[in-house]
């Protein structure tokens, strides 16, 4: 492997006579597979987001654990006392960094830190450090209506009550009614009386509740971001895979975009976030949304440091604004990988009648006028877009203008508040 790396970095001084670079690639891919344990398609697609050295830095910090972290409850207590009350049990532990004002790395400790009398009383959770960073940037404001559309078990979800300080509202949805269990037990546990636990899937909203203040989407993934937790990934994920969550992922963020209230006067945002590193589950995603989603603009996520999205990856192009996205490394921000943009949701710009699916048809009709405008010109353009426009309201009325990729996600925009007919279960 170390000589593969020497001579791919100095590939004109150093590589054999007749060996190309793609050769010394591939048998650095394969090496890296053996080496660390991963099937060769998930090796060659982690190995392409970095530079070769770098690649090499991601794959080793794959096999160390990441630093044990605990997020205060600032429900039940504040960090400082939080600190006093550990350190008395034997716990050596101090605050992660400035980026935070409520998490705390623990670097060793003589009891069970998952068992502890303030554990039990709710006054921290056992969180991943990245876990911080999509609520950062989803930035809850008091009184304001929250869905955390995948939520369980909820490390989130409890965050996001604190920051409300248990003011408005927090849908915590999972489709999962399983794993909705273990978030009900932290929200009690935390003390948070503002969260409403629910189980559909995402893909349902808005048509079961909309007009959320903010939304956030962390959406299930891949978990490339955090092998070294799983190390069960290295081998269980095919090309299949990554393109079946790669849809999901489409259709859940539609959806979740399409549940924001873009009239919200305190909010209008979406954040969607993942733990993984792949493109497809990431940058593709957050551009696929704002092809089909003319209302959305992506922001700045308030999130001081990481690395920006990629605008350019392997021939494949995205909207600049992409670079507003970040990305979080373990051998770079030594904590999980993750991936958090923030949306700015506004209004439509065109609304008709039922409100359904228009962005999609007016934009598709856009597209093609721009394209004919080239060859043809002007005037055959806006004789396209006048005959066009009238077929959008016509097939918006009947209510089917959705792709295959949107028609799973039941986005329509009939908001209606179904809270008493969908069989909640308030967490608290
Ligand atoms: C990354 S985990 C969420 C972690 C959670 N946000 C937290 O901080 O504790 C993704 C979750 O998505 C849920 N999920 C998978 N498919 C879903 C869907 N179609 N709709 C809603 N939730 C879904 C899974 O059950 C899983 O709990």
């Amino acid at each position: 492997m170390r000589h593969c790396v020497r001579i791919l970095g100095n590939f004109k001084r150093l590589a054999e006579e007749g060996r190309s670079r793609s050769e010394y690639v591939a048998q650095l891919i394969s090496d890296i597979a053996s080496y660390y344990g991963y099937n060769e398609f998930l090796a060659e697609k982690l190995f392409h987001l970095f530079s070769v050295a770098e690649a090499i830095e991601f794959f080793e910090a794959n096999e160390v654990s990441r630093p044990v972290t605990i997020r205060t409850n600032t429900l039940k207590t504040r960090r400082r006392d939080l600190v006093q009350a550990l350190i008395n049990r034997g716990v050596n532990l101090e605050p992660i960094g400035k980026w935070t004002n409520v998490g705390l790395q623990v670097f060793e400790s003589t009891v069970p830190i998952g068992a502890t009398p303030e554990y039990l009383a709710g006054r921290y959770m056992l969180q991943a450090a990245s876990s911080f960073l999509p609520v950062i940037a989803l930035d809850p404001q008091p009184n304001e209506r929250i869905l955390d559309m995948a939520s369980a078990p909820g490390g989130k979800t409890t965050h996001i009550a604190a920051l409300l300080q248990n003011t408005g509202h927090v849908f915590a949805n999972d489709a999962n009614k399983a794993r909705t269990k273990s978030l009900a037990a932290n929200a009690h546990r935390m003390g948070c009386k503002n969260v409403t636990v629910c189980s559909y899937d995402g893909r349902e909203f808005p048509k079961v509740m909309g007009g959320f203040d903010r939304v956030l989407l962390d959406a299930p993934c891949s978990g490339t971001g955090v092998i070294s937790k799983d190390s069960s990934v290295k081998v269980n994920k095919s090309d299949r895979d990554f393109m079946l969550l790669s849809h999901l992922q489409k259709q859940l963020i539609l959806c979740a975009i399409d549940s924001v209230s873009p009239e919200s006067k305190t909010g209008g945002y979406l954040v969607y976030s993942t733990c993984s590193v792949t493109v497809d589950e990431n940058e593709a995603v957050v551009n696929y949304a704002l092809k089909k989603r003319s209302n959305v603009k992506l922001v700045d996520t308030g999130i001081a440091f990481g690395r920006e999205g990629y605008t350019q990856y392997r021939g494949k192009t995205f909207h600049p604004s992409v670079a507003l996205t970040r990305r979080f490394y373990p051998h770079v921000h030594n904590m999980d990988g993750f991936f958090v943009a923030k949306f700015k949701v506004e209004k439509r710009a065109k609304v008709t009648e039922n409100n359904v699916g228009v962005d999609a048809v007016t934009s598709t009709v856009a597209d093609a006028a721009e394209k004919v405008k080239k060859v043809e010109g002007w005037w055959f353009a806006f004789f396209l877009v006048y005959i066009a426009s009238d077929l959008c309201v016509y097939v918006s009325s009947r209510g089917k203008t959705q792709t295959d990729e949107d028609k799973g996600s039941s986005c329509s925009r009939t908001t209606q508040g179904l809270v008493s007919k969908i069989g909640m279960k308030a967490a608290a």
